[in-house]
């Protein structure tokens, strides 16, 4: 049950005075009252002494010592004069309240007096002049009758009296009843019978038998004395006619009370059954008059009310201190007779204004299940049958008649069709104005949400780029300007945040509303045809909402797509100055000779990069973790799709008859692919390549990048998987994918993973900050297998058990080639093949030297290196040999440096010649597959942790190789292999 209005109200106090009886005109009594206007009357008023001695000649012969000149003025909401009608007391008092009780609020008219003020006359009336309730009911029934094709309404009356402190019931008269008090309904009387009048006649009829129930007697006040207070019930319910899951249930009642009248008994002469009567009528009246006292007194309004002091009171309670409309009928007689009557009645009358009612509209929100769906259609479907029937009935009469028109019967219907349909349609268009402006709103506020969201990620990029370069100073007044410009972003952002968060009120209430309305448009649709075109305006009506919304969409990514462009653009001017840079300070630094590995290396790395090659990422090199930044980077995806727009979307292109009850499909799912980023060549003209220092970095193919791709994505099937490890063991240079097997999976890139954290922190330390920016920059990098950096004690490893891999002894021609990588797989080994992870005893690196000249530079040992010791005399076959290759033809140090992708192994001392493993062949090596070489291009750093020592030997003259101790040793862990 839901109240839908709740309002305090006052009792509207209305006061009628009436003819004076014959009796008073006969007692030549002067009159008390004096009504000024609608509002105003003056009891007792002073008498004009003007006439002087007159005065008292005039009031001669009248109740001249009752009057005591009080003089009392009183304002009520209405006053009525003796030629006031019973209609006009109806018009003012009643049928303003009936508007209350068809709206669902609990009304209550009583009518209070002295005896013989003309209570009954005023409620009941006589035949010649029906009284209040007449009036009312004949107007309530009209109001049904108007509202019959709205509303189903019930109405159910009650008609009882108190006497001498007991109910009877005026219907159907069965002795005293008991009033017993309900926390929900109030006072019901048990056994109290309720009737249902078809008709205002029928009802009228009930009453007057009910009035014939009534105990009168007549006393000296009153020839038609009412001895008891009679109520009557109206009780009305109304249920919305028009078919939905959801009804309002009205119910109201309304009370028409005629109180009995105080008497004194000087005046009424009463003695006996009479006596006793009025006494217990004074009673009831006195309580009455101390429930309204207390109602009244504001100060006291929590003080306790005395309903219980009589049953009068019980019965009133609703009407005078709940949840009632309630209107006060003071009836008085004008006659000085009745002076003391008039005044206390004023006076009770004048403190019921002061009474504060509390209103509530007793309506019931029946939002029936869906399961009642089928009931409600039954419902209307006989409706609609019983309508036909009426129909038919109709134009069979015309026909008998011989009309042949039955225009007007065809006009009732379609009238009754175009009624529906045009309140439909103005529901539908009062739906499409909010929908349309609800889904701009909401996708306007979180389209400048991920605006705002990119920006802020620009900001603190760009923060991050000044702390790198600039000095304290600016980078204090840069984060001042960043910090200020956060705080502000930050309100709007909370702002926008709220008002999308209305927004999304707001569409969830929309949302309702439409389900609402189409269900509507269902149950409409069993009894027209006309609903289809609803529906298909419902339709049309989504389809242009989701076009405005892509709209909204792209509009949304052009904008993103500025600022992304904005931005890059910005980016690509700073990074072609910082190149610039770049190259001018490696020129200058090795012009003064000051060029060191390091610098060399970073130099070459970062050439690398721009002319768009992968990086690499030695395969006991765990991955780095992304820069904060980075990781704080908002996807751009997400930022440039509004996702409101795809939470509920239709399928437009979806035929309408595909679509079950007119709801349209959830269907369309935007899926942007996310495409790689490659790496971009840019300014290869500012960088061009040293001619002393070729990059010799090995260029990855199409296919093998997409391969790359591929398998970063987890596209490869676990079959797959195995298949390109197998084939890569057998590729040249496959130390990678031997180790990956070890590991398990390819994803798995941690083989070493036994001590892959420290030397992965090693080797992200010993990184410059330019690979470091290099590596942050590229992210796609390519791993490789890296021999380990010592060798590995059998204690260190555990597979003793395991089968060893153990290399034939026809393998001392290292041209032979034999599948560790099978054998290791099916021995389930955690076998590693160390390459040159040890320079053998009295081995002599040459590495610094190829690069700085001048072992004993300054800038050498500032830096800190570790002098690697070489013999003299490959030093000076080293230098030679330099000599000689720089003064070689360009084309042929071109071949030798394709050839120099070969690696040449001396394994064992008494081998003529070094293995030519076949790596590269003068073909573009697979990143993948790249591993370290010898070579003067690609310097390591001894600082990590890698031993720089094969450089030296596929430049030394072939006579001089033999003189080398050996560079690379296979050996396995378990030292089975040497
Ligand atoms: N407005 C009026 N116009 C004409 N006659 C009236 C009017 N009011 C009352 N009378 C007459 O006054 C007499 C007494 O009225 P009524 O019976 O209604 O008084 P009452 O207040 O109901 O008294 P009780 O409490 O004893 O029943 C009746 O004969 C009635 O016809």
């Amino acid at each position: 049950m839901a109240a839908v209005k709740q309002e305090e109200g006052n009792v509207t106090v209305v006061v009628r005075v009436r003819p004076e009886s014959h009796r008073e005109q006969d007692g030549n009594h002067h009159t008390v009252v004096q009504v000024v206007d609608e509002q105003v009357l003056v009891f007792d008023p002073k008498e004009d002494t003007s006439e002087g001695v007159f005065a008292e000649v005039k009031f001669r012969g009248r109740a001249a010592p009752s009057r005591k000149n009080k003089d009392l003025k009183f304002v009520f909401d209405r006053v009525f004069d003796q030629s006031a009608t019973q209609e006009d007391l109806f018009e003012f008092a009643t049928k303003n309240i009936l508007e209350g009780v068809l709206n669902g609020y609990n009304c209550s008219v009583f009518a209070y007096g002295a005896t013989g003020a003309g209570k009954t006359h005023t409620m009941l009336g006589t035949a010649e002049q029906p009284g209040v309730m007449y009036f009312t009911m004949v107007e309530l029934y009209k109001r049904i009758e108007q509202l019959k094709d709205e509303k189903s309404c019930e109405v159910a009356v009650s008609y009882l009296e108190v006497y001498n402190e007991q109910i009877q019931d005026l219907l159907e008269p069965k002795g005293p009843l008991a009033l017993r008090e309900d926390p929900q309904k109030g006072a019901v009387i048990q056994r109290l019978s309720y009737h249902q009048p078809k008709s205002a006649a029928e009802l009228l009829e009930m009453l007057a038998s009910g009035n014939r129930n009534r105990t009168q007697h007549p006393t000296d006040a009153n020839a038609t004395s009412s001895r008891s207070h009679a109520v009557f019930q109206v009780h009305v319910k109304q249920q919305d006619r028009i078919a939905g899951l959801s009804k309002n249930l009205r119910m109201a009642k309304m009370c028409l009370i005629d109180l009995a009248g105080s008497e004194r008994a000087s005046a009424t002469k009463t003695c006996g059954s009479r006596f006793r009567e009025g006494a217990n009528i004074n009673r009831s009246l006195l309580a009455l008059g101390n429930v309204i006292n207390a109602l009244a007194d504001l100060k006291k309004k929590k003080a306790h009310i005395p309903y219980r002091d009589s049953k009068l009171t019980r019965l009133l309670k609703d009407s005078l201190g709940g949840n009632c409309q309630t209107v006060m009928i003071a009836a008085i007689s004008p006659s000085a007779m009745s002076y003391e009557d008039t005044y206390n009645t004023l006076k009770y009358a004048n403190r019921a204004k002061d009474i504060k009612s509390s209103l509530k509209s007793n309506v019931v929100s029946l939002d029936c299940h869906i399961s009642k769906y089928a009931a409600i259609c039954e419902e209307l479907k006989r409706e609609i049958t019983q309508l036909k029937d009426k129909l038919k009935v109709y134009e069979g009469g015309k026909t008998a008649t011989g009309e042949s028109d039955q225009g007007p019967a065809r006009k009732v219907i379609s009238s009754q069709q175009q009624v529906q349909q045009q309140r439909l349609e103005k529901v539908l268009q009062e739906f499409f104005t909010s929908h349309q402006e609800i889904c701009k709103d909401r996708m306007d506020l979180e389209s400048r949400l991920k605006e705002m969201e990119l920006k802020t990620c620009f900001q603190l990029r760009d923060q991050k780029r000044i702390k790198l370069l600039c000095t304290e100073q600016k980078v204090e007044q840069a984060s001042c300007k960043f910090e200020r410009s956060q705080a502000s972003s930050k309100m709007r952002h909370t702002h926008l945040l709220e008002r999308k968060q209305q927004a999304e009120e707001r569409f969830k209430a929309n949302e309702n509303q439409r389900s609402q309305m189409e269900n509507e448009i269902n149950l409409a649709g069993n009894s027209t045809s006309e609903p289809e075109i609803l529906k298909l305006r419902l339709r049309n009506h989504e389809s242009a909402v989701e076009v405005r919304n892509f709209k909204q969409q792209i509009s949304h990514m052009t904008n993103l797509m500025m600022l992304q462009e904005r931005d890059s653009r910005q980016t690509e001017r700073l990074v072609t100055s910082l190149l610039q840079v770049v190259r001018k300070q490696f020129h200058a630094l090795k012009g003064a000779n000051l060029a060191t590995t390091e610098t060399v290396s970073e130099f070459n790395d970062l050439e690398r990069q721009v002319r768009g090659e992968k990086a690499v990422l030695w395969a006991d090199q765990v991955t780095e973790e992304e820069p904060e930044e980075q990781n704080n980077q908002p996807k751009i995806l997400a930022l440039a799709t509004i996702s409101k727009l795809f939470e509920k979307s239709f399928d437009v292109n979806a035929p309408s008859a595909e679509v079950p009850n007119g709801k349209p499909t959830e269907s369309v799912k935007l899926e942007v692919p996310l495409r790689k980023r490659l790496p971009a060549k840019r300014c290869l003209t500012e960088l061009k390549p040293s001619p002393s220092h070729p990059l010799r970095m090995p260029l990855t193919s199409l296919k093998r990048r997409r391969e790359n791709e591929m398998a970063s994505e987890n596209l490869f099937t676990p079959e797959m998987q195995s298949k390109r490890t197998r084939k890569a063991a057998f590729r040249p240079g496959a130390i990678a994918p031997k180790v990956y097997a070890l590991a398990g999976t390819p994803k798995d890139k941690k083989p070493f993973s036994n001590r892959s954290n420290t030397l992965s922190g090693e080797v992200a330390k010993s990184m410059t900050p330019i690979q470091q920016a290099v590596q942050r920059q590229y992210s796609e990098t390519v791993t490789k297998a890296r021999p380990p950096l010592a060798t590995t004690t059998p204690s260190s490893y555990n597979f003793p058990s395991d089968p060893p891999v153990t290399v034939p002894s026809s393998n001392q021609d290292l041209n032979a080639t034999f599948d560790l990588t099978d054998k290791c797989e099916k021995a389930n080994l955690d076998t590693t093949i160390t390459i040159g992870s040890v320079a053998p005893q009295g081995m002599r690196v040459a590495e610094p030297h190829t690069i700085f000249p001048k072992p004993d530079s300054i800038f050498l040992q500032r830096l800190g290196l570790p002098d690697f010791p070489i013999n003299d005399q490959s030093a000076s076959l080293y230098r030679s040999r330099q000599q000689v290759i720089a003064n070689r033809p360009a084309v042929q140090r071109r071949r030798r440096s394709l050839s120099a992708g070969s690696l040449r192994v001396k394994s064992q001392p008494h081998l003529n010649r070094p293995r030519r493993v076949p790596v590269g062949r003068g073909r573009p090596i697979p990143a993948e597959n790249y591993s370290p070489r010898p070579r003067s291009s690609r310097k390591i750093s001894p600082a990590s942790g890698e031993l720089p020592t094969f450089s030296v030997a596929k430049d030394l003259p072939r006579s001089n190789v033999k003189n080398l101790k050996p560079l690379f040793n296979f050996r396995q862990k378990s030292g089975m292999m040497t």
